[in-house]
């Protein structure tokens, strides 16, 4: 079995971070010390090398992850050693906020990165779902999480056959709330707007979907694959086994060109980890506020309030203010979840997660 890595989004321009005898390999899965790799002659596993526990040590970012680029060298006695992590071009971190400090926000070293050189970023947002409408304020969070990981978003309002008769008001509405920012409605159902998705992944990119469960992500993917990658929740529900049936195939090559990383991880990927997407997606509001009187204006009662202006004069909807005050206190809360308490929490959901994909693996066919 053979791979031509151009398919899995290699790009020459890599070569040169590969060190001396070494070949390049994409992440596929990552288990506990280890990682299933493609290489351009298959698939193997390959053990952490020792510079790649070194540094994961000193900051589990530098833990390879789903979607990684890697360097393999081969051991005379014919195992696999994966040497070291090649830069990424983008990564979705959580738990650390690394890059660029809002409201306080910094690294506390405990970061972990859930997906690494995510090309685009699909948020779903299904047009209605049971008995909710689709809901903005999701949308802005997704949009700024994708920013902030370096891809590049694109919304998709999804389950489009649900809601024909408010369509078009509603998508005015998401393109006022991720300004910038390519919205498509899509039918999986249906087979509308599939075809528009499949187009961002010209060129072997690759690409995440993130949005609230019964979004239709799994249907998308499966749409996009043509045949049945994935199971969708009616197949996990009847074999009891919950959602983390899907997880052991999480670098997911479609027939068509491009790949799909989808992770437990990605699809809770939560609306804490943010800090300057969260300047992009509001930079409407965040423009306003530099014309205030007052560089500490609060927006509330101040004179010369150009935000609360604009509010009035219709310019700028209230709704909008309201989710940009919201996004901005997550950001100060999140500033404050250092605390030894919170960061256990986080770690006891990751092993009861890893269990899970281990337990998983194991039901492999
Ligand atoms: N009407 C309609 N239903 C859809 C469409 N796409 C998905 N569904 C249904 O919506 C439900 C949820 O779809 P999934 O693809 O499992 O949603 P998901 O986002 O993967 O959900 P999680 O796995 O929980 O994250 C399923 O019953 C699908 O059959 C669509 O385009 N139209
Ligand atoms: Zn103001």
């Amino acid at each position: 079995m053979s791979y031509d890595l151009s398919l899995l989004g290699w790009t020459e321009s890599r070569s040169f971070q590969l060190p001396d005898g070494t070949v390049p390999a994409r992440v596929a899965r990552v288990d506990r010390g280890a990682a299933e790799v493609i290489a351009a002659d298959g698939q193997h596993h390959a053990r952490y090398g020792a510079s790649v526990r070194r540094a994961a040590a000193a900051d589990p970012v530098a833990l390879p992850c789903v979607g990684d680029w890697v360097a393999l060298r081969w051991l005379p006695e014919g195992r696999h050693e994966l040497e070291a992590v090649l830069p990424r071009t983008t990564a979705f971190v959580r738990g650390g906020v690394s890059r660029h400090s809002v409201g306080g926000l910094s690294g506390d070293g405990q970061g972990q990165v859930l997906a690494a050189n995510v090309d685009v970023v699909f948020v779903a947002e299904p047009s209605m779902h049971a008995t909710d409408y689709a809901d903005l304020g999701r949308i802005e969070r997704l949009v700024a999480l994708a920013w902030e990981s370096g891809g590049t978003p694109v919304v998709l309002v999804t389950k489009s056959d649900l809601f024909e008769q408010g369509l078009d008001d509603l998508m005015a509405d998401v393109r006022t709330a991720a300004p910038g920012v390519d919205v498509h409605a899509v039918s999986s159902q249906r087979g509308e707007g599939v075809e528009i998705v499949r187009g961002y992944l010209e060129g072997s990119r690759t690409a995440v979907v993130l949005g609230p469960s019964g979004a239709g992500k799994s249907t998308l993917v499966n749409a996009l694959a043509d045949t049945s990658v994935m199971e969708t929740q009616q197949v996990r529900a009847a074999d009891g086994r919950g959602r983390h049936t899907t997880v052991h195939r999480e670098l997911i090559p479609l027939p068509g060109g491009g790949l799909v990383i989808d992770t437990p991880g990605i699809r809770r990927i939560g609306l804490y980890d943010m800090s300057d997407g969260v300047d992009l997606v509001f930079s409407d509001v965040e423009e306003l506020a530099l014309r205030c009187r007052f560089g500490d204006c609060g927006h509330d009662s101040e004179p010369g309030c150009a935000v609360r202006a604009a509010v009035e004069s219709g310019d700028l909807p209230q709704r909008r203010l309201e989710s940009w005050r919201k996004l901005q206190r997550e950001a100060a809360w999140m500033a404050a979840r250092t605390d030894a308490r919170a960061r256990k929490e986080l770690q006891s959901k990751w092993k009861v997660i890893t269990k899970e994909m281990r337990r998983s693996g194991r039901n492999r066919p």
